[in-house]
């Protein structure tokens, strides 16, 4: 299932292990190369050359090694990879929550902690963290009424989208409606489903205009049509917004479904070994799951997964 695809005989290599991949027999010409230093512009990420390790001497864990990787703007994103090989560490690098030992991580062009302090940064985690006793409308529109300076610090910021000022963009409350949340805007989180209250907290996190939106496996807990759901309403609100999306996966099926690129993980330490470039058509409704093409980028990053599952390097 691998013919004609470009490959790097050095996973490790110094340079970005970022490949151009096409399914077989799909016709389909090679995408350029994400992170292959050929972007133009500010990107939205860049990591260059990030290690992170916790612990110290013999016994520590490299989480992070020689990571790199540049994201474009507008783009969506999956990191797939064993279980310790590092996903939710550099989601956290990312976010500005932890630093890197050696390296730079960059958001637009400055460093997290601006990012953070200008609200250029989402954040979404595998459980909602909403607060009990606000309404899901407070609970949404809490973020803006509490930072009122985050506006002009990220006008001050030239990479940045400052999409809040942007006329075209969807309020709140629409976009509540849009998630399907449009009945429950008055209630609180204890009245809703699972599903629902992780809905709230992509809104929330979508509705602050973010330039860059971190999303940690927000849908592992739960069963799988409530997740397709889900994906879709992720996919609506992401085609209406075109936010810079880094979304961290166990699922195959979600990174293909959901993303323009998916970059593969190993442990041991944890690092990038390969990003296989999606060309699928968008919008990516219920009907992708019947492509043969799907199927096949399926087929090739499961086995790139496999691949990185007996790569460890200690
Ligand atoms: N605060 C910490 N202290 C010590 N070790 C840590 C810490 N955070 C992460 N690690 C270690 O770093 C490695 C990478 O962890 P990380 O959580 O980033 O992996 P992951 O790919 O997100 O894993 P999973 O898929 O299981 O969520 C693991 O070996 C983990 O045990």
């Amino acid at each position: 299932m691998v013919g004609g695809l470009v490959r790097f005989p050095a996973w490790r290599s110094t340079e970005l292990a970022t490949h151009a991949l096409r399914p077989p027999g799909s016709g389909l010409r090679a995408r350029g190369m994400e992170g292959a230093c050929k972007v133009s512009g500010t990107p939205a990420l860049e990591l260059q050359s990030v290690r992170r390790a916790y612990g110290f001497g013999h016994s520590a864990t490299v989480a992070l090694d020689d990571v790199r990787l540049t994201v474009r703007p507008g783009r969506f994103v999956s990191l797939i990879g064993p279980s310790g090989c590092g996903k939710s560490t550099l989601l956290r690098l990312v976010a500005g929550l932890e630093r890197p030992d050696r390296g730079e991580v960059r958001v637009h062009g400055v460093t997290p902690a601006e990012a953070c302090a200008a609200k250029m940064i989402g954040l979404v985690p595998q459980s909602p963290a909403l607060l009990p006793w606000m309404s899901v409308l407070r609970n949404v529109t809490l973020p803006q009424r509490i930072n009122p300076g985050a506006a002009r610090r990220r006008a001050r910021i030239p990479g940045s989208t400052g999409r809040e000022s942007a006329p075209e963009i969807p309020s709140m409350r629409e976009l509540l409606v849009k998630a399907g949340l449009g009945e429950a805007m008055h209630k609180l989180p204890a009245q809703l489903s699972g599903g629902m209250r992780q809905r709230v907290a992509i809104v929330r996190a979508f509705g602050l205009r973010p330039d860059v939106l971190v999303m940690d496996e927000p849908f592992s807990a739960l069963d799988e049509f409530t997740r397709e759901s889900l994906q879709d309403q992720l996919l609506d609100l992401w085609d209406e917004l075109r936010t810079t999306v880094l979304f961290v996966t166990h699922s195959v099926s979600e990174a293909v479904r959901l993303s323009d690129a998916v970059v593969v993980m190993a442990r041991n330490p944890g690092r990038i070994v390969e990003t296989v470039e999606l060309d699928l058509p968008r919008p990516r409704g219920e009907r992708l799951f019947g492509e043969r093409r799907f199927h096949e980028y399926e087929a090739l990053v499961r086995d790139r997964l496999r691949r990185a599952w007996h790569s460890d390097a200690a």
